[in-house]
């Protein structure tokens, strides 16, 4: 496929002319901004810096704050996090405790996505004025009649189906709607606006180059005017950033980099000796930003630093990475910021999205702000200052010992910190009654004193949205309780677009993985409830004051719980993962609840491509909609067509002959490689791959590893890599044939 432009408006931000006009057309360019078009030092291109020091000054406020309102989301669900705050918390209560026995499917619509693995379906679909957008993991943009899932238009843009610098597999969360425009981010870091009536391309605006390694998979935020987004690709080597567009051109109006030069503030938490590498630091942006336009700030988290798990080359706290950032959202200033880990090397940066709230703390209204972090800790601060609501102690944790460091950073974590090297001791309390394996084996004995941690680098809590409803305040989060060893590699060179992480994670066998859905109490900082399950939470939360919370789960069902106690009060099951944050809004005073049904990668479950949409005494006749077939787009062969829902899988098409080499393949391989070898966390893409078309070379890949791969010889047995080579050269190299 070739990668095709359509250019109704393509700004280029290559010169300082264009830049000084443009900004001066926005009217954002403050006395001092001029002095700070500074030249980016590894390219020559010209930039709009803010300066930290002159935001202080007048802490960061801009002197016209818009008049838009924080209600809760109610009959409409406008924005990602369903209010500018992003507590996805409804007001309505049709759907309770007394009627939940009476919530069924009214609609389901399949959206015409591929099932291939290397997609996720994580989307949080939109509704205003009753109409449902809803964008699928190949950014195919759709708009949906809410009452009754029928296709109004779809928006399916071309994406170059080699694009492999996406870290975790191919996905959106979904698009913004305002202003008469639908705003999407795509996977090759374009910012599009679509006509919200008829889907048609209105603006695009190239972000960032991704054959540099940056991405876009956040949904974007809009906000006065203005259009934000961040991007991805903290495995990279990028230089993380957050960009405001102009809503109704696509043209920048300000952008704030995550990583401060040398002479700028903090500048000096990265070393400047001759290898920059605070160039291609990373601190992306990949998550939506969440609103205080009382403030006039917004809010957001910023990732993992790169090389990921080796701090040698960046010693150092490494800000403004693994932070919690509050900037002006009129301007880009910063405000302050609160970063979770120093100096990460675990890849435990932040990755939920920030949610803001008020509550009563000793008599007094706080402005708050919470965010659960990969650490498997929820941090509560002051959003007006940045501190701490509720006392954090910072405490040190072991350094992989060839690892320079600085002793005096600590992270900021409370009492009873998880992320550090378990020991057996630790792992026999962990284990539940029904593991089988050994102890021993979830120890994997690489070179370099590789050492077994958790959470591992997916959380604690990942993307999955948490939500915070203020009739039980309570602050719902999801978890996953999981190993991962770590193993460091010789040196990992900076190459542009190629992965820059340092290290090796290797899944550990027969490691039990949990999920875990909590009601934390904000007032007091401690457990109210918690159900545990037996794979990872990896879906998103809506809270309703219908006194029920809805989570999906793996294995394809919605579940609703009682908002005060955890007790689970209702299931749907759908034919594919629920891992996409489910929804509610009301048309005709009848309240709908959705669902983009459609699995995920990394969490290993059946993918799909239908949104469910369910209501009280829902009457669906067990047809899906189809809404793939393509007008704008080549249709595809592998569109879902069923109409009875099925059994989930736990993994791709495989035969029985190839049993034992999945499981191997499960246990060793896939939190590299993802499912069906398709892009997990950081291995390269099996069906992509040469090597894997051939057997030998596969044999001995495993057996003495190469590249970034550990090696295996030691660890499985010569069946085990015969089985799981066979597996990986003819099943998943083929897959895409
Ligand atoms: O550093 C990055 O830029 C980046 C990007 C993404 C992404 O955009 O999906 C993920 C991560 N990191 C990451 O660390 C992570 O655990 C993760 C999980 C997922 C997912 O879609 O399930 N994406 C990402």
């Amino acid at each position: 496929m070739k990668f095709s432009f359509s250019k109704v408006l393509l700004f280029s931000f290559v010169g300082i002319i264009v830049i000084a006009g443009l900004a001066f057309y926005a009217g954002v360019l403050t006395k001092n901004s001029l002095e700070d078009l500074k030249p980016e030092e590894d390219s020559g291109e010209f930039i709009i810096e803010t300066t930290t020091e002159e935001a202080e000054e007048n802490n960061g406020k801009s002197p016209s704050q818009p008049d838009i309102n924080v209600d809760y989301a109610k009959e409409e669900w406008i924005t990602h996090g369903g209010d500018y705050y992003n507590r996805r918390f409804s007001e309505l209560d049709q759907v309770n405790l007394e009627t939940i026995n009476d919530l069924k499917p009214e609609w389901v619509t399949s959206l015409g996505a591929s099932l291939d693995m290397k997609f996720s379906g994580e989307a949080t679909p939109i509704v205003v004025d009753g109409v449902m957008y809803i964008a699928t993991a190949e950014n195919d943009v759709l708009a949906l009649d809410a009452k009754t899932g029928e296709k109004i238009w779809e928006y399916r843009p071309e994406i170059e189906e080699k694009l492999d610098t996406v870290c975790c597999g191919w996905t959106t969360r979904g698009v913004a709607v305002a202003d008469g425009k639908v705003f999407a981010g795509l996977l090759d870091a374009r910012l599009i606006a679509l006509d919200q009536q008829t889907g048609e391309l209105l603006w695009e605006t190239e972000v960032a180059d991704w054959e540099e390694g940056y991405t876009i998979t956040s949904a974007p935020l809009y906000y006065n005017g203005k259009v934000y987004t961040g991007v991805a690709g903290g495995e990279y080597g990028i230089r993380g950033r957050i960009m405001a567009y102009d809503a109704e051109f696509g043209h920048e109006v300000w952008r704030w980099y995550t990583i401060p030069t040398p002479y700028e503030k903090n500048g000096d938490t990265w070393p400047d000796d001759e290898n920059k590498n605070w160039l291609h630091g990373g601190a992306p942006v990949w998550n939506t930003p969440a609103v205080d336009p009382e403030l006039g700030y917004i809010y957001f988290v910023t990732g993992n630093t790169a090389p990921d798990l080796d701090g040698s080359k960046r010693e150092g706290d490494n800000l403004y990475a693994n932070s919690i950032v509050a900037l002006n959202a009129e301007t880009g200033d910063y405000v302050w910021h609160f970063q979770q880990v120093h100096h990460d090397i675990w890849d435990l940066d932040p990755t939920n999205p920030v949610i803001l709230f008020d509550v009563e703390i000793n008599g007094e209204t706080r402005k708050a702000l919470g965010e659960a972090g990969k650490t498997g800790w929820i941090y509560f601060l002051d959003r007006e200052t940045g501190e701490p609501l509720i006392g954090i102690e910072e405490k040190e944790v072991p350094q992989l010992a060839e690892q320079k460091t600085s002793p005096t950073q600590p992270f900021p974590v409370g009492d009873s910190f998880v992320p550090q090297a378990v020991t057996e001791e630790d792992v026999a309390r962990d284990l539940s009654d029904d593991f089988e394996g050994e102890i021993g084996s979830i120890f994997t004995p690489f070179w370099d004193e590789p050492i077994t941690l958790k959470p591992s680098a997916f959380g604690g809590a990942n993307w999955p949205p948490s939500a915070y409803s203020p009739e039980t305040e309570y602050f719902y989060v999801l978890g996953t309780d999981g190993y991962i060893a770590l193993s460091r590699m010789d040196e990992d060179i900076y190459e542009e677009g190629g992965m820059y992480i340092g290290s090796i994670m290797v899944p550990v066998s027969d490691a039990p993985t949990r999920g875990t859905v909590t009601a934390m109490d904000v007032k007091t900082n401690t457990i109210a409830w918690q159900v545990v399950w037996d794979t990872n939470a990896y879906s998103g939360i809506l809270a309703t004051a219908g006194d029920i919370i809805f989570v999906g789960h793996n294995d394809g069902r919605l579940i609703g719980f009682n908002a005060k106690t955890g007790e689970e009060v209702w299931s749907y099951k759908m034919d594919a993962g629920a891992n996409a944050p489910s929804v509610t809004y009301e048309i005709d005073g009848e309240q709908y609840l959705s669902i983009f049904a459609a699995g995920n990668s990394l969490a290993g479950s059946v993918h799909g491509d239908k949104v469910y949409t369910f209501k009280l005494n829902g009457g669906w006749d067990g047809t899906p909609i189809d809404a793939s077939e393509k007008s704008n787009g080549e249709a595809k062969d592998d569109v879902a067509t069923d109409e009875e829902p099925t059994e989930p899988e736990t993994t791709g098409e495989t035969s029985d002959s190839y049993e034992l080499g999945l499981s191997v393949y499960e246990g060793n391989c896939l939190s590299c490689h993802g499912n069906m070898g398709e892009n997990g966390h950081n291995g390269p893409n099996l069906q992509l791959s040469e090597l894997a078309e051939n057997y030998e070379e596969v044999v001995d890949r495993i057996k003495n590893g190469g590249s970034t791969m550990p090696a295996f010889g030691t660890i499985l047995t010569e069946e085990e890599i015969d089985e799981v080579a066979r597996y990986v050269n003819e099943v998943l190299s083929k897959a895409d044939e």
